[in-house]
């Protein structure tokens, strides 16, 4: 192979292919300790594996409404096989935090094709502690001193192909915009991690503004434009507003959803907003609940990588 080639490496949670590969993703998530701020391992362990007991049969339902599995492993495949056709000077790898491909192995294949550098792309156009810095500091802390010089983002919300390719997606989800009420709708994080200086509430609500003004330069005026924040889990205070409360105010009225926080679909996506939220919605009695698409493996977001990895190339 092409000594000249660097890996591009794309970092993402992971996500469940069966049962068994959902207990070991939340056993992965809560002994993370960016996830469950416990300094100690054994004390984050044992509550680890509290919650896991807890929570498995009841989070595994929802796999079950969609297929069995997260639909987040099929997708990266596709993204990672769209970069290897389009992005030259790379090659393009998959690491995922708390399901297979894991870090070390894939640190094994890059170093066996003969790799030296290595550019890391977390999949969060926003930065947290709780995924980007997680994700960062997994791979760095696999991959021994001196193996690979490497270079990650820290974030890539403000990427202009990037948000082209989000509203593009909004606007092909509506006819008229000024008839729905656009929500973007983010994953939560418990307010202690925002409040301990975690950027990722400040930078998301830098991003809606960046789009809002993005669509009424673009001529698209929606009725409202909100963020929202969904998959709350646990007791503790998590940013606000919810999405359930957001969908109170919009009794008879349309809502797109956009989920910010995520580049591919997965079962956040494809469960608790297509399938929990849009029962909540109609129960609510919004007239028309759209959610649209993540911006996955498409080629506008290809393009949007070369653009953002550019200076690398
Ligand atoms: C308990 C704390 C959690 C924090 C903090 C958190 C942050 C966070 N998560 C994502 C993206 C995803 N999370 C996904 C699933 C998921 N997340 C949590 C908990 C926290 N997430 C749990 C327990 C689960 C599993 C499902 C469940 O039991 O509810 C997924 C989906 C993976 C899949 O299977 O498809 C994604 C993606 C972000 C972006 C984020 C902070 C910014
Ligand atoms: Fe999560
Ligand atoms: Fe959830």
């Amino acid at each position: 192979m092409n000594e000249q080639k660097k890996a591009l490496v794309l970092l993402n949670m992971g996500g469940a292919r069966n049962k068994d590969e959902l207990k070991m993703f939340l056993t992965n998530m809560f002994n993370d300790e960016n996830i469950l701020t416990i300094n100690i391992d054994f004390i984050r362990s044992l509550i680890a594996k509290f919650i896991v007991s807890r929570r498995l049969d009841e989070a595994w339902k929802n796999y079950e409404e969609i297929g069995n599995a997260s639909p987040i492993n099929p997708l990266t495949e596709k993204l990672v096989a769209k970069c290897n056709e389009k992005i030259e000077g790379f090659k393009t790898y998959q690491v995922m935090r708390y399901t297979p491909p894991f870090a070390a192995e894939v640190i094994e294949q890059i170093k066996a094709d003969g790799i030296t550098e290595v550019v890391l792309l977390p999949l969060y156009p926003q930065y947290s502690t709780t995924t980007t810095k997680s994700s960062v500091q997994d791979f760095i802390g696999w991959a021994p001193y001196d193996t690979f010089k490497i270079s990650y983002f820290e974030e890539f919300y403000k990427n202009d192909k990037f948000n082209d390719c989000i509203v593009n997606e909004i606007i092909r989800n509506v006819d008229d915009s000024t008839q729905y009420n656009l929500i973007f709708s983010a994953h939560g994080l418990p307010q202690k991690i925002v409040d301990k200086g975690d950027p990722y509430e400040e930078q998301m609500k830098e991003h809606v503004i960046m789009l809002r003004e993005k669509l009424k330069f673009m001529g698209y005026n929606f009725k409202s434009v909100n963020l929202a924040y969904q998959s709350k889990v646990g007791p503790m205070k998590w940013l606000e507003p919810s999405l359930d409360n957001m969908l109170t105010n919009f009794k008879d009225q349309k809502v797109v959803i956009y989920p910010i926080a995520f580049i591919v679909d997965n079962s956040e996506t494809d469960f608790e907003l297509d399938i929990e939220y849009r029962e909540m919605a109609e129960e609510i009695g919004v007239s028309e609940f759209k959610v649209c698409k993540c911006v996955n493996d498409s080629d506008e977001f290809v393009e949007a990588i070369k653009d953002i990895i550019k200076a690398y190339m």
